[in-house]
């Protein structure tokens, strides 16, 4: 029975659709502080593309601690979507091979103005990557510019880097995953204990599971069949709410383990190229620097592009992860045509013998045609040199935004070639359960998940650990 049809608790209790609900009346979980989206909290079953009030706030999210720390000043606040007027110049000079379809590469989109000639900006990341030798004369064409970022901006990227390491902590992944998901295993935990203890299991105590799971975002059918399991062969029994945490991780993994697949870079492809896509503020960058020093701490290496070409500060953030990882960052002036520098990019990154090259992209609204075209054409462009690339898309979902991430998988999917997911930002909710929606629902690979803005925050996703934090059991313990 698909989620559509069946009532749910929604149904049971209000004789109603859950998507008819108002969201002052949902509130059940209250959220001590909701960091991220004004869609936690809403139930929002219905997913439609033309739900487009929860996606999430842009970077410029005000942290809790501090109210001015993620702040976007007023001259690139909204930058993203409508880029400064740039002078018209000649189209990013490309050079695609002569055997290529005559279609002109890329097409200057009218959107995003081209910059006027960028200038030329000594390479100092070759003789990182190479140890001091001479780069090839390609390379020291003017890919790279001088971006001049407003002080504001490149305060932005430096503190959002500067939190990320000063969140490194010397401690584990296990800690950090526990930490990272506390708010959703507390929420279920102590529902699950006020449930459970000294009470015989019936149909009602079943069906408060139910409404539980559904709250904290694992979907109806999930929820459902997760009560069942509860439930089976234990009624007018007791049963502790160890057991019930038990059963429910055992289900928690069963659902996981498919989509549980790390990212494997194929060493055949030189560069082995990965486009990140998502909404504003998802953490596209941020995973990129992160992303960025896993694979380098492998020994790969390395190359960003700075595809995010609407905002300076995005640029700039991009080049500080950059500096902070010492990974060479391809990226050129604000406004520049995101499918020409990701072209450029990986022309360059081949020739520089590049293993990864990480491409940024602007965040954008799921339902905005123009900019999932202006995606489609990245895709279609760097497809120019090598029918493969890109080798992996990643969509980058913030876990704050509930169900609206359902969505967004569906529609991010038809623009890009979305090979797996990256969930960032569990441990800003109650509600770490869509993961498990997601993998009931697309079964796409989740390859990482983010549980903290510390630079060691992001971790290869395994089922087993994930079910077992969320549902506030010790690491380890056979079921
Ligand atoms: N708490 C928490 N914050 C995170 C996590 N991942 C990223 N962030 C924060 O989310 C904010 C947005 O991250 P960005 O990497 O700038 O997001 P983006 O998708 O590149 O944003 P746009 O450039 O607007 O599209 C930053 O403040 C990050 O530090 C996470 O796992 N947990």
């Amino acid at each position: 029975m698909s989620d559509d049809e069946k009532p749910g608790w929604f149904g049971r209790l209000f004789g109603r659709k859950a998507p008819e609900l108002k969201p002052s009346e949902e509130s059940v979980l209250p959220e001590p502080t909701s960091p991220a989206s004004e869609s936690e909290g809403v139930p929002d079953f219905a997913t439609g593309a033309e739900d487009v009030s929860h996606v999430p706030p842009p970077v410029s999210e005000p942290s809790p601690d501090d109210p001015n720390k993620n702040r976007i000043p007023d001259e690139i606040e909204g930058a993203d979507l409508q880029p400064e007027p740039q002078p018209p110049v000649e189209d990013v000079a490309f050079d695609a091979p002569s055997d290529e379809a005559p279609e002109p590469v890329p097409e200057p989109e009218p959107a995003i103005p081209e910059p006027a000639a960028a200038p030329t900006e000594k390479r100092n990341w070759w003789s990182r990557v190479t140890g001091g030798e001479t780069p090839p004369a390609e390379l020291t064409a003017p890919a790279e510019v001088d971006i001049q970022p407003v002080d504001s901006a490149a305060a932005l990227a430096s503190d959002a880097v500067q939190g990320a390491v000063e969140g490194t902590e010397k401690r584990g992944w296990w800690s950090r995953l526990t930490g990272g998901l506390m708010r959703t295993s507390t929420a279920l935990s102590d529902r699950v204990t006020g449930l459970f203890t000294k009470r015989k299991l019936d149909a009602t105590t079943l069906e408060d599971l139910e409404d539980a799971l559904i709250q904290a975002d694992f979907g109806v059918e999930t929820a459902t069949r997760m009560a069942e399991a509860v439930g089976k062969g234990r009624y007018e029994k007791g049963i502790s709410p160890d057991e019930v945490r038990s059963i429910l991780a055992t289900e928690i993994e069963r659902a996981l383990d498919p989509v549980a697949v790390p990212i494997t870079v194929d060493p055949a492809k030189k560069p082995y190229v990965i486009l990140t896509v998502g909404v504003n503020g998802a953490g596209k960058t941020t995973t990129i620097g992160k992303l960025a020093l896993k694979f380098k701490a492998e020994g790969r290496r390395v190359m960003l592009a700075a595809g995010d070409t609407f905002r300076a500060a995005a640029i700039e953030q991009l080049r500080v992860w950059g500096e902070r990882t010492d990974v060479p960052v391809i990226s050129r002036a604000q406004g520049s045509d995101a499918a020409g520098l990701a072209f450029d990019a990986f022309k360059e990154a081949r020739e520089a013998g590049a293993d990864v090259l990480l491409i940024d992209t602007a965040g954008r609204l799921q339902n905005k045609a123009g900019l999932m075209d202006e995606l489609e054409k990245i895709v279609r462009v760097i497809r120019k040199l090598d029918a493969e690339a890109p080798h992996a898309t990643l969509l980058v979902l913030d876990a704050t935004v509930g169900q609206n991430a359902l969505s967004q998988v569906e529609l991010f999917s038809q623009a890009a070639p979305v090979s797996g997911l990256v969930m960032t930002k569990l441990d800003g909710t109650a509600r770490g359960g869509i993961l498990v929606a997601l993998a009931a629902k697309f079964g796409l690979p989740v390859h990482f998940i983010g549980v903290g803005e510390g630079i060691e925050d992001l971790e290869p996703f395994a089922a087993r650990d994930f079910a077992r934090a969320i549902t506030g059991l010790p690491r380890e313990e056979r079921v």
